[in-house]
């Protein structure tokens, strides 16, 4: 069966890729593009563009929407696409926890599958994973993420689920000196239950990430490097061929693939 697949944001970084991903996979057929603007440079492709979301699904009909927009868009699109009995494929970042759960709720609701994944590389998911594991031995961890500086949301989306998977093995506790003062303020970075992450932004960067693991006399750095973001896109086609078979809200790659 062909999936009818929308794409949301096709002019980002992201975007671009994803277009280009989906047409040529000939499982899918891609319906629509939803931007806010409709621009002359706009990836068309013949495929026609939206801005309004509504329009595209009434239109177009499609399966599954794939977001890679802004937080400030995506929760809409997501309960939007829900409501309609389309399923989310959703790669943007900056959810708040309650959000999350209004996406659950509704999920249960409609009964069809959501996939929120903040990172769709196997390797950062191996990474997360894999600090999630050393965490039980290491818990004093702080995490350094580095992206381009074009990113509107910090922490990454990466770094936030790294710091939740890190969560379920380890207690939670304050690390580094009672008394510690910070200078300048966010110098120590923001706090996931006593656990720190810091967040660095600058040009020629793609998406990278290192947790990193004290113990006494012993350092483990777990890193990894997206320097293309071609690296993201065998994630979105799981994705969007697994979503196809799911009725609940799957957050995170590592559901699906570990
Ligand atoms: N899960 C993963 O593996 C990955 C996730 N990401 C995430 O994906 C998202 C996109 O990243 P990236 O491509 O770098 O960002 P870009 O800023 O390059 O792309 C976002 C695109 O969305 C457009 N847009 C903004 N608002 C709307 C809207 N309401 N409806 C439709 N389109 C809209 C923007 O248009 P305009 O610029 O004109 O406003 C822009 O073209 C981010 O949240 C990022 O964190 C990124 C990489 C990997
Ligand atoms: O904005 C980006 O570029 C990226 N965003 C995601 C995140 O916030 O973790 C995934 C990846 O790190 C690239």
């Amino acid at each position: 069966m062909v999936i009818k697949v929308a794409i949301a944001g096709p002019r980002g970084r992201m975007g671009k890729e994803a277009v280009a991903t989906i047409i040529k996979n000939e499982e899918f057929l891609l319906v629509g593009l939803l931007d806010h603007k409709k621009e002359e440079e706009n990836v068309g492709n013949n495929i026609p563009i939206f801005t309004s979301l509504e329009e595209l699904i009434e239109q177009t009909e499609p399966d599954v929407l794939v977001d890679l927009t802004i937080p400030t868009a995506v929760f809409g699109h997501a309960m939007t696409a829900l409501q309609y009995g389309v399923r989310p494929v959703i790669g943007t970042t900056g959810f708040t926890d309650l959000q999350l759960d209004e996406i659950r709720q509704k999920v249960e609701e409609k009964q069809i599958g959501c996939l929120i994944a903040p990172n769709f590389s196997i390797g950062a998911v191996l990474m997360m994973k894999f600090a999630q594991t050393a965490a039980k031995y290491l818990p004093d961890v702080e995490i350094i993420e580095m992206h381009h500086d074009r990113k509107v949301d910090a922490p990454s989306g990466t770094a936030i689920k790294t710091a939740q998977m890190i969560q379920d093995t380890r207690n939670p506790f304050e690390q580094g000196h009672p008394d510690e003062e910070e200078i300048f303020a966010g110098a120590r970075g923001a706090n996931i239950e006593g656990m720190h992450i810091h967040s660095v932004r600058l040009p020629g960067l793609v998406a990278h990430q290192q947790v990193l693991l004290g113990g006494e006399g012993q350092l483990l750095t777990i890193r990894h490097d997206s320097f293309d973001r071609t690296s993201f896109m065998s994630g979105i086609v799981l994705s969007i061929h697994e979503i196809m078979k799911q009725n609940t809200l799957i957050y995170g790659l590592e559901e699906i693939i570990l």
